[in-house]
């Protein structure tokens, strides 16, 4: 089980850009959508995550189909997009309650996982500040906070350490890792190859809107005799 997407098709109007991609992202595993800028990536997830209707194709989570029910399917669902997006006139822990209300969780019972996060992204002493007076990073954290209180089974992740220091990126992989063990699935996108590949289970080649290769860190780093490294040297 987990997430399976099958010969998706996708695009803008007038521009197709995704071609018969086929990705698994099975539970307990966290999988990396690599590729060159405009590859596809973030394509790849406003499809998987309903933003913009797929043209052909499946996305399935645990035998829920996004197209067929698209609710269940996102219940399922946190997304950390590559742009926080985060609202004007709420405070930090407005922003953690909102999310949790709104993923219909007891906000009791959840908060203090959020705290535990809060603390852990060294934020939990900016609980009445406004977001939008955060640095690009504090913001990321923000939106990780939000997200990993969910507790959600499948999580998508656009460039999570985009921004991060190195303290915030270590406990992010940490975090991704308590998760996966906890049976949840990651798809995450990153330009950071040599660093995943010390912590994802697979890569997926993304190339010009198809994919081109599906494998673990090893079996990418031997096929194109590299090591796991010079992972950074797998486009050239
Ligand atoms: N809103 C849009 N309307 C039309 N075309 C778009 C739009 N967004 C992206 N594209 C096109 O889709 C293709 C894939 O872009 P996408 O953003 O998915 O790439 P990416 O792999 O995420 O790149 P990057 O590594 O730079 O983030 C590109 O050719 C891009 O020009």
């Amino acid at each position: 089980m987990g997430l399976s997407i099958k010969k998706l098709y996708g695009g803008y109007a007038g521009q197709d850009v995704l071609k018969d991609v086929s990705i698994t992202v099975p539970d307990g595993q966290i999988v990396a959508l690599i590729g060159l800028n405009g590859a596809g990536k973030s394509t790849t997830f406003k499809h998987v995550i309903g933003e913009r209707p797929i043209r052909s194709g499946k996305v399935v989570f645990n035998e829920v189909d996004l197209v067929e029910n698209p609710t269940a399917f996102k219940e399922q669902l946190a997304y950390i997009p590559e742009q926080p997006i985060l609202y004007d006139e709420l405070t930090l822990a407005e922003h953690i309650h909102l999310m949790l209300a709104s993923h219909g969780l007891d906000d009791q019972e959840h908060w203090h996982q959020a705290m535990a996060l809060l603390v852990t992204f060294r934020l939990d002493n900016k609980l009445h500040w406004l977001p939008k007076h955060f640095s690009k990073g504090m913001q990321q954290k923000v939106m990780l906070v939000a997200a990993f209180s969910l507790k959600a089974p499948l999580m998508v992740i656009d460039e999570p350490f985009l921004g991060l220091d190195v303290l915030a990126q270590k406990a992010l992989v940490q975090l991704m890792e308590e998760r996966t063990k906890a049976g949840g699935a990651i798809l995450l996108t990153t330009h950071l190859l040599s660093s995943a590949a010390a912590f994802v289970d697979q890569f997926v080649w993304l190339d010009q809107g198809e994919v081109r290769e599906q494998a673990s860190p090893a079996e990418l780093a031997a096929e194109h005799q590299i090591s796991l490294v010079e992972m950074d040297e797998l486009f050239s």
